[in-house]
């Protein structure tokens, strides 16, 4: 079967600014090869820094890689039509860390989530107000919400609206870039049920980005870790998530809590 999105070589490099003088570029992603295939639950872990939130950039043709390639469905991302890359832009959403950012404060909620729905469907407004006020009740927010500003919504419950919108288009892949780290432990219970209901209903892939092995051993069949811009390890995930490699292992000591002495 055709892979959602194929990643082939990539690598990226970022040019450093400095006033004084000029620096070689430094690569910060470093010949990636990644398949995600529809419908699977993929984890990508590693440290800060490590090029996690810079390879998603990529893979979603948010920027572009200094080399290598991505294609979504065997299409070159950057040989897309118009019709074919709005198709992407629908197919694949995101969720980002920092929800605050994510969002126009001057637009209230019932704005924010109809506006893939506005851009990327053929919905009249009287079917994306309904779609709204379904998607608010399945991430746990009174649909009445959609005429608050963000200003009046906590950061979770930003996060949440910044979920249902990435869901308002049905996705065949949603990328959650720590996206549920900061909701608190029921809150993002709630959000992972969802998800996981989503995936049984409509085959929707999942990629998350998460320092949290919990996550990826409820919900993830596999794990990709990532070292300095390197893929140092992709490993099936079973309920034991044993990593391998030594980055991997070093992740995962970090996280358990120390045996008692
Ligand atoms: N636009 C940019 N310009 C220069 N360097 C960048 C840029 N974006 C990312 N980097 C660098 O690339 C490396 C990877 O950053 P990235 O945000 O992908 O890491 P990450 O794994 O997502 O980290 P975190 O877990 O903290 O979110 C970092 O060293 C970062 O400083
Ligand atoms: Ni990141």
């Amino acid at each position: 079967m055709t892979p959602l999105l194929s990643a082939r070589g990539l690598t990226k490099s970022y040019r450093r600014q400095s006033l004084l003088r000029s620096h070689p570029p430094r690569q910060v992603l470093s010949e990636i090869n990644l398949d995600i295939e529809p419908g699977e639950s993929l984890a990508i872990l590693g440290r800060s820094g490590s090029g996690k939130s810079t390879l998603i950039r990529q893979l979603l043709g948010l920027e572009k890689p200094s080399a290598g390639s991505v294609h979504f469905e065997g299409r070159d991302l950057r040989q897309l039509s118009q019709a074919e890359r709005k198709e992407f832009r629908r197919a694949v959403q995101m969720v980002f860390q920092d929800s605050i950012g994510a969002v126009n404060p001057r637009h209230k909620v019932g704005r924010i989530i109809a506006e893939p729905l506005r851009h990327l469907t053929s919905l009249t407004s009287e079917q994306q107000k309904a779609r709204v006020a379904e998607l608010l009740s399945s991430v746990g927010i009174d649909p009445a919400d959609a005429s608050k500003f963000p200003g009046q919504m906590s950061g979770g419950q930003l996060q949440r609206v910044c979920i249902a919108r990435a869901l308002a288009t049905d996705p065949r892949l949603l990328v959650l870039d720590e996206a549920v780290s900061n909701l608190d432990i029921l809150l993002q219970g709630e959000i992972i049920d969802l998800i996981h209901t989503l995936r049984q209903k409509t085959g929707m892939a999942v990629i998350f980005i998460t320092h949290d092995l919990r996550l990826v051993r409820l919900l993830c069949e596999r794990v990709v870790v990532l070292k300095a811009g390197q893929m140092v390890e992709m490993s099936p995930v079973d309920d034991r998530l044993d990593l391998t490699s030594q980055e991997g292992r070093a992740l995962q000591d970090a996280v358990l809590p120390a045996t008692p002495r």
